[in-house]
């Protein structure tokens, strides 16, 4: 079953495109990862996907009905886990999630034993009673899962929902994630970490500009680029000149550079090795090389020629 289509989305602010003829398709079981660089429409991707905002055109589909027409019906089997923690501070956990649970219509003993199970599969159990206000970033973010959760969601739309944690909690959220796709919920999971995306997803979705510029899964993604290599250099001196010079060679893709060390995606048996080092001799010297095959970091920056890690500043 498909679990959501969007066919052709446009949705402007004002003069702003932040959504331009978007195609989406999500069937059901999938970890679906939707990566992006800041502004790439991720949320207002997902804002228009839950209901949240309208869009000028286009169609959506959830759970195979016409979002237009059964949209109550649809928000009751969606949960949406917010990039902005969204939760009461002078509720305690537990009454948040009471709150939340009867907002989707539970009531009694089924809120009760719901918000239990919930509170238990976050690892929030032992501080049911303390107010938010007493968390730390993790457990709040925790909080802020459970309550998308209360009602048991079908589909789970969760917006950068790691963004600044620590690595324990971030591990905690993801493996959350594993559990309940392994009990039949379907995820939409929006990420600047690449790392994530190659944890949990099942298939990747990359959005620049308003725009899906690719989609499969890692294998897919990584095979788009089978036909390049990464070269890392070390260099005595990273001049502009010399990052000039690598950038002219013929076949070479994109050239990064972090200090003394530079980067460079090149198509490969182009005997742009010997090349590059040629220049980079000429231009001072070269302290250490070696070559790899391209990640999916490497995808993204041969598609969009940014790097995701920096929050999609221009790398070259
Ligand atoms: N309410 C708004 N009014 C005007 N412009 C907006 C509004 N919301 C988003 N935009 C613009 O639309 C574009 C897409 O933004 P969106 O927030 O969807 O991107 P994103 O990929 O989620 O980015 P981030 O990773 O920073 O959250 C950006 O250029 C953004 O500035």
């Amino acid at each position: 079953m498909a679990i959501a289509n969007m066919k052709n989305i446009v949705k402007r602010y004002g003069t702003q495109l932040a959504l331009d003829h978007v195609d989406l398709d999500i069937g059901e079981g999938e970890i679906l990862g939707l990566l992006g660089p800041n502004g790439a429409g991720k949320t207002t991707l997902i804002h228009s996907l839950a209901g949240l905002i309208g869009i000028d055109s286009g169609e959506i589909q959830v759970f195979e009905k016409s979002q237009k027409k059964h949209m109550l019906e649809i928000k009751g089997h969606i949960g949406l886990v917010t990039q902005d923690i969204a939760v009461f501070e002078d509720l305690t956990a537990r009454e948040n999630l009471e709150f939340f649970g009867g907002i989707y219509g539970l009531r009694g003993e089924v809120l009760e034993r719901r918000v239990d199970e919930t509170l238990e599969f976050v690892g929030l159990t032992e501080h049911a009673k303390k107010l938010p206000s007493k968390f730390s970033g993790g457990m709040k973010r925790r909080l802020n899962i459970a309550c998308a959760l209360v009602h048991r969601p079908k589909f789970l739309i969760m917006d950068e929902p790691t963004v600044g944690i620590d690595p324990q909690s971030r591990n905690h959220i993801l493996e959350t994630v594993r559990e309940l796709n392994k009990q039949g919920t379907t995820i939409l999971y929006t990420t600047h970490y690449m790392e994530e995306v190659q944890a949990i997803a099942s298939r990747v979705i990359i959005m620049d500009q308003g725009h899906v510029i690719a989609q499969g899964t890692m294998e897919e993604l990584v095979k788009k680029i089978q036909h390049e290599e990464k070269i890392n250099l070390e260099v005595v001196e990273p001049t502009e000149a010399l990052l000039a010079k690598l950038r002219r060679i013929d076949g070479v893709k994109h050239v990064t550079q972090s200090g003394k060390e530079i980067q460079i995606i090149s198509s490969v048996g182009t005997g742009n090795l010997d090349r590059v080092l040629t220049v980079a001799r000429e231009a001072g010297g070269v302290n250490s090389v070696n070559t790899e095959k391209p990640t999916l970091e490497d995808v993204f920056l041969t598609l969009t020629g940014k790097r995701l890690r920096d929050g999609g500043e221009e790398s070259i």
